[in-house]
């Protein structure tokens, strides 16, 4: 880990999450959860579906309320969103009618960035992650893994302190998510940003975290925080690596098989 000070980029503290849909039964998502993320730590939330990962991120990204306890950015509580805490979905959301630097460009714009300025940031941005010569290409012009990398690029052209990512590449294929994994670390180091990261890869989680946060089915808790003490670049050949995956397999099942448990109850 490589914090810098004592204050996190982000705590959490006591949080619970109940939706209320309208006309149907709340839905409790998450409880109790209370943890830090410290300045440039990389944290990987994994846990069984619909344990309420995503919504963790939406109210740190301050596009959700919490029902009760308290989210805290550098400090300062999170009341709603901000271009210090980036989020990135698994399928870009780009938009299709603008070109490549123009959506890198588009945040700058409401940060009141000149276009001159914003452009320039925008071809910068774009040759850090690798898409120097697609400037003016449209979004369905470019491969899956080239259109993650280019809302990277629009996220990072913010300099966010918190970037969030749900489930960044689990749409992409092995091979080239392997390489948006170690593209990945390439950003997160240069940024100095704390990253939070949800997968449903074990092998993900081991490849890419500080430290793994594991919840439990839903409601989430914090079943258990594993912090992963292999240097990078982690070698799934290392047995270490192995077991922490038997580790994380063994965490996950008891959930999983609650989570399924609670879906055919319902
Ligand atoms: N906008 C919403 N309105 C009502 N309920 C919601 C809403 N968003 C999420 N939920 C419910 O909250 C619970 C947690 O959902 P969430 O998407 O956060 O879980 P998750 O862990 O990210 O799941 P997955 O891994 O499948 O993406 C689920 O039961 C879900 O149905």
């Amino acid at each position: 880990m490589n914090a810098r000070t004592s204050r996190p980029a982000v705590s959490i503290r006591n949080v619970d999450k109940v939706w209320t849909p309208e006309g149907r039964t709340p839905v409790r998502a998450l409880a109790g959860l209370d943890f830090d993320v410290a300045p440039g730590e990389f944290v990987v939330l994994l846990g069984p579906s619909g344990c309420g990962k995503s919504t963790l991120l939406y109210m740190i990204a301050g596009l959700e309320e919490t029902s009760s306890g308290l989210i805290e950015c550098d400090g300062l509580k999170v009341t709603e969103p901000s271009a210090e805490r980036g989020l990135i979905f698994q399928e870009a959301s780009l938009f299709p009618w603008l070109t490549i630097a123009d959506n890198v460009a588009f945040g700058l714009s409401v940060q009141g960035v000149s276009p001159v300025r914003r452009r320039e940031i925008a071809i910068e941005m774009l040759k850090r992650v690798g898409l120097g010569d697609m400037l003016d290409k449209k979004p369905d012009e470019l491969s899956g893994g080239m259109r993650q990398r280019a809302a990277c690029a629009r996220a990072l052209a913010m300099k966010p302190k918190v970037l969030m990512m749900d489930e960044p590449f689990a749409a992409l294929d092995v091979q080239t998510r392997s390489r948006m994994q170690d593209f990945l670390l390439q950003i997160w180091k240069d940024s100095g940003a704390s990253i939070l990261l949800v997968t449903h890869s074990i092998d993900e989680a081991i490849s890419l975290a500080d430290r793994v946060v594991v919840f439990t089915a839903r409601p989430g808790r914090v079943k258990t925080i594993v912090p992963i003490d292999l240097p990078r670049p982690r070698q799934s050949r290392d047995p270490r690596y192995h077991e922490y995956r038997d580790l994380f397999t063994e965490l996950l099942a008891d959930e999983v098989d609650r989570a399924f448990a609670e879906q055919e109850a319902a």
